[in-house]
């Protein structure tokens, strides 16, 4: 679980955050959503402790990331997964070798026990057949799934994803949101994703954070955000062809 009270940050004098209070259940996808500039990015980099903020904590399984010394914010640093917008994997890297990349960082495993724990995630996400091809031998799903695998092997408490889905067809987005949203059920993890897409908030919002601004303007889960007025908010769901179209139709009776 993390929980986040008061949080601001600002660069150059200019604040980005103003001040967001909210929790992110463990075992949940917690999704962060909102207009574009409106400091979701930000947010999640002081989740993963890239940025600090001047005023507010963040509180991570009841430890307090103001109150850890270097070493304790390294351990915790090492018990969160990344999922990279667009993957991020390395090109010249085998897929086994992308995955096997945190291990060999930050843990001093033998290279047979690295080796186990990068089968097991890869049998996770369904990769069996690919362990030595390159990315640019693969699909963009199957690379997602090789950027989720590298998050994953290191068996973190934490899992953020920015946008996991772009560049993916609606059909394996759906695809890679439901994998996302298995892992993190099976292995107790608090997951926190940012993004854009409307059919992820659909599909796997099980809690949503909505930014405006750099304020948390709404929260709720995705069976709450049909139903509520705030004007920001519905600009955002119905700024999506489909949804508007659907709501059209409901509104003339169709
Ligand atoms: N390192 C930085 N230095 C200065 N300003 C920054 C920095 N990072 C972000 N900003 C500013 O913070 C604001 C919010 O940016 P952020 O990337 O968080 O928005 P976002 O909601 O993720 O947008 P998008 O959906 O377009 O990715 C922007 O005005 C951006 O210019």
């Amino acid at each position: 679980m993390i929980e986040v009270t008061n949080l601001h940050k600002s660069f150059n004098g200019e604040e980005i955050l103003k001040g967001i209070t909210t929790t992110f259940d463990r075992g949940k996808t917690n999704l962060i959503i909102g207009t574009s500039g409106s400091g979701k990015t930000v947010f999640l980099k002081c989740l993963l402790g890239l940025f600090t903020p001047e005023q507010g904590e963040i509180c991570y399984d009841g430890n307090k990331y103001s109150e850890l010394d270097e070493e304790e914010q390294r351990n915790l640093r090492e018990k969160m997964g990344m999922v990279f917008q667009g993957s991020a994997l390395f090109d010249s890297m085998t897929v086994e070798e992308n995955i096997m990349f945190p291990l060999m960082m930050f843990t001093k495993q033998k290279k047979e026990e690295m080796l186990e724990r990068v089968h097991e995630a890869i049998t996770r996400v369904n990769l069996e057949n690919a362990n030595n091809k390159l990315p640019s031998e693969i699909s963009g799903g199957m690379q997602k799934r090789v950027a989720i695998a590298r998050a994953i092997v290191t068996r973190p408490k934490y899992l953020f994803c920015d946008e996991p889905n772009s560049g993916l067809d609606p059909r394996t987005a759906i695809v890679i949101d439901n994998l996302i949203k298995e892992i993190t059920e099976e292995y107790d993890i608090t997951t926190v994703i940012n993004t854009h897409d409307m059919n992820s908030v659909m599909e796997i919002g099980e809690k949503i954070i909505f930014l405006k601004n750099g304020h948390l303007e709404w929260e709720g889960d995705k069976s709450q955000i049909f139903k509520t007025d705030n004007k920001a908010v519905t600009d955002f769901v119905y700024s999506s062809n489909l949804f508007k179209k659907v709501r059209d139709a409901q509104l003339k009776g169709l």
